[in-house]
């Protein structure tokens, strides 16, 4: 059986989704994987993945997204222990801190990062988009 790969974020204005989407592309050919708003996700497609890609824009001063975002990370700590996760997200004016943090709590939480989290500055460009999709690709085999 292929990797089961979930993908879960949270978009405002669409940056961070059309990223997902990309990741999505990707995974798809390996038949086992969901793409997933957070406010949609449940505790088991936390549990049940093996790859695991959150992802979330900078918001607030340099955090992530206060009112649904925020909540399932704390609701997941527990859940995350030696699970393989990439982190990815949009940003504006910034300098990536909340990726940076965000990198630290997972760890903090056992997760381990097995990827660089991808970046990119407001709407991500086609090169971005493509190394989105080679990893979806890559991870779901
Ligand atoms: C309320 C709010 C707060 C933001 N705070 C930051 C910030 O602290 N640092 C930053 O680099 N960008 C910040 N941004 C810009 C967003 O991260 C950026 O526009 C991103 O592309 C939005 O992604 P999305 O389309 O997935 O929602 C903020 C945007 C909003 C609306």
């Amino acid at each position: 059986m292929n990797n089961k790969i979930n993908i879960i974020f949270w978009s405002g204005t669409g940056n961070t989704e059309s990223m997902a989407q990309a990741i999505y592309e990707g995974s798809k050919k390996g038949g086992n994987s969901k793409l997933l708003t957070v406010d949609k996700d449940t505790l088991d497609d936390v549990v049940e993945a093996d790859i695991l890609f959150l992802g979330c824009p900078s918001m607030g001063v340099e955090e992530l997204e206060e009112s649904e975002m925020e909540p399932f990370m704390e609701s997941i700590s527990n859940d995350i222990d030696g699970k393989k996760i990439i982190l990815f997200g949009s940003y504006g004016w910034g300098d990536g801190e909340w990726m940076q943090d965000w990198e630290q709590r997972i760890k903090n939480c056992g997760g381990t990062i097995v990827e660089d989290s991808i970046i990119c500055n407001e709407s991500p460009q086609e090169d971005v988009l493509k190394v989105l999709t080679s990893l979806g690709q890559k991870y779901s085999n």
